[in-house]
């Protein structure tokens, strides 16, 4: 779609079109709501100074690209978008050479530009990397780690913060109250009313730049003071949907040829009205009637997730030294309900997974026990941490990883695949599992009891119920769940247990059923004793296949000489695309129809 060409007028019709077309879409097939409508005159404006062809257009998490989608020759297709075999909801180099990057998760898109402008600077052209950021996104250190350097090396790149005084949630800590409080200073805002008027009106070119130097003589008192004094140029704050405000200011902004943030306030779902300003269940949606704004649909089984929070709830209530995070996901963890119960002992600490589990490790040493509680994807980010703050002291830190397994639509960069792969290898990590309700009650209780850091994984939505009453958890101890009269063994660890039992009731054998439980200490006691009665056994769990479940009893089955053929149902050596999870899971070739046949 040509951006360039149009004038104004053509352009805000150009909005008011994108917005027709999201609200449309995203109420059938459900997606990323609200930031992305907050977003709408940020990104034609982009596209009307930067060119797309050649400037890296850089979206944070990007999950408000769809303007840009629809901007970018994916207008029809964009009917398709989050549905399996369908557009990405977010960037994706594959799906156009538009999108400069896979994203997903928050506050890479700085040092994306510092390393493009690198790159561009080497290479003498005259490109300039384009970013969009949240104030949510901006809690992250990454981004301090990236404005740091390129205060120091000042190469071209434009940031623009769109700042919609929201994270998912409400934003938490400093930096956001920075952003937002003191441009609601009275003397502030008519020191602004003033410039705007008299100065920027009689000033045609340059206007809004020369605004900005004349509040420099007041910096003390402008959200600018911060990025200046690291060496960025800060323009702002301006209506974000002041589609002519916004244009000139980039151009300005572009002309400068430093790095510069460009401070937009925008309100998140604007355009629809019932969701915008400060709400929260519009971030991101299933379908929903555009008239009434009523969700289509209606309340199933209760959530893992909202399980684990009435047994951490229980916890809490009967032990004072329980405490816990959350990294900018209350809602979807949780935790919420713990903050509310426990205002004192519960914390969002925004988009920091790092920091949350390093803050938690001095927790455990000073005595309490902390349940951090964060998606599996985005306890990827905190890796490090997790050796050498948590495991090398040996800490009893629980992690409860929320969203294990697929996670359906939003796709590669947030299936949960990889937790178990990347904690097992550390000395001192235990991990072990519920398969259902009842037995995810009894996995917190239990990890109440442990002196080391273990790590407890659940999927996204709810389990399914399978009838085998749970006994209590012990270190290391599996449940066999029946014995079979075939020479098979089917072992489940997780979720991966109820796809065990679905598999066993479709197939004509009468198979033994293993609950694992513990991936590490494994039982071994338990697989020796069945290794003398079933010879062939599969491995049931949604985990990556590398480094996993069936990776962890074959290292036990060659220490220990056992004489079993083990085959693994875990996801193999690619990243797991996007769609409603059980079409995902069937071009995987894991339901338990495909299985039987497999088996
Ligand atoms: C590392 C990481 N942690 C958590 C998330 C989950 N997450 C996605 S968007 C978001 C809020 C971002 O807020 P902001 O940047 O202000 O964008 P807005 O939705 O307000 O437009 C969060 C916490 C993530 N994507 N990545
Ligand atoms: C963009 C992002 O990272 C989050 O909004 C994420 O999509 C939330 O996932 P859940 O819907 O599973 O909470
Ligand atoms: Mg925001």
């Amino acid at each position: 779609m040509n951006v360039k060409s149009r004038d104004l007028g053509e352009l805000e019709e150009l909005c008011t079109q994108i917005r027709e077309r999201i609200i449309d879409v995203v109420s059938r097939n459900g997606g990323h709501f609200s930031s992305t409508l907050g977003a709408v005159e940020l990104t034609v404006a982009m596209h009307k100074v930067f060119d797309v062809q050649s400037d890296p257009f850089i979206f944070d998490v990007s999950h408000q690209c769809y303007p840009h989608k629809l901007l970018t020759n994916r207008w029809e297709e964009f009917e398709t978008i989050r549905q399996f075999g369908g557009l990405s909801g977010f960037t994706k180099p594959k799906e156009s050479s538009a999108d400069y990057f896979v994203a997903g998760h928050s506050s890479t898109s700085i040092s994306l530009a510092v390393g493009a402008a690198k790159a561009i600077r080497i290479n003498d052209e005259q490109r300039v990397p384009v970013v969009m950021i949240g104030d949510g996104s901006m809690t992250a250190g990454m981004v301090y780690e990236a404005l740091n350097e390129l205060g120091d090396i000042k190469l071209p790149v434009i940031i623009i913060l769109n700042d919609n005084e929201m994270s998912i949630a409400k934003p938490i800590g400093s930096i956001s109250k920075y952003l937002s409080k003191i441009l609601a200073g009275k003397f502030y805002q008519k020191l602004r009313d003033r410039i705007d008027k008299s100065i920027i009106q009689k000033l045609p070119e340059g206007a809004n730049y020369i605004a900005k130097k004349i509040e420099e003589s007041i910096k003390l008192i402008t959200p600018g003071v911060i990025f200046e004094e690291m060496g960025i140029d800060y323009i702002g704050p301006i209506d974000g949907h002041n589609l002519e405000e916004i244009i000139d200011t980039l151009q300005i902004a572009k002309d400068l040829k430093k790095p510069v943030i460009v401070h937009a306030k925008t309100v998140k779902g604007k355009g629809y009205a019932i969701a915008e300003g400060q709400n929260e269940k519009w971030h991101g949606v299933g379908p929903f009637d555009v008239k009434t704004g009523e969700f289509k649909k209606k309340a199933g089984a209760k959530s893992a997730t909202a399980v684990y929070a009435d047994a951490l709830s229980a916890l809490a209530n009967e032990h004072d030294d329980v405490v816990g995070v959350t990294a900018a996901m209350p809602s979807g963890t949780g935790i919420d309900r713990l903050m509310k119960e426990h205002p004192n002992r519960f914390w969002d600490i925004a988009i920091a997974e790092q920091h949350a589990v390093t803050s938690m490790a001095a927790m455990a040493k000073e005595g309490f026990k902390p349940y951090i509680t964060i998606y599996s994807t985005f306890l990827q980010r905190a890796f490090d941490q997790i050796i050498h703050d948590v495991c090398i002291m040996g800490l009893p830190v629980v992690f409860a990883i929320d969203r294990a397994g697929i996670v359906g639509n939003d796709g590669e960069t947030h299936q949960g695949a990889f937790d178990i792969s990347y904690l097992r290898f550390l000395p001192n990590m235990i991990l072990f599992a519920p398969r259902d309700n009842q037995s995810l009650h009894q996995a917190i209780d239990f990890s109440y009891t442990l002196d080391k850091p273990c790590a407890i994984r659940y999927p996204r939505g709810a389990f399914k119920e399978l009838g085998y009453e749970s006994t209590p958890f012990e270190l290391g101890k599996s449940q066999l769940l029946k014995e079979g009269s075939s020479n098979k063994l089917f072992i489940g660890y997780g979720a991966g247990v109820s796809r065990a039992c679905e598999t066993e009731k479709l197939h004509e054998e009468d198979i033994a059923i293993l609950d694992l439980r513990f991936v590490k200490p494994l039982d071994g006691k338990m697989l020796s004793a069945l290794a003398s009665k079933y010879d062939k056994w599969y491995v049931f769990s949604d985990s990556q296949k590398q480094g996993g479940v069936a990776s962890a009893i074959l290292e036990y089955v060659n220490e220990a000489k056992l004489c079993v053929n083990i085959t693994s149902f875990e996801y193999e050596d690619h990243f797991i695309v996007h769609g409603e999870t059980s079409k995902v899971e069937e071009s995987l070739e894991l339901t338990a129809k495909q299985l039987v046949e497999k088996i």
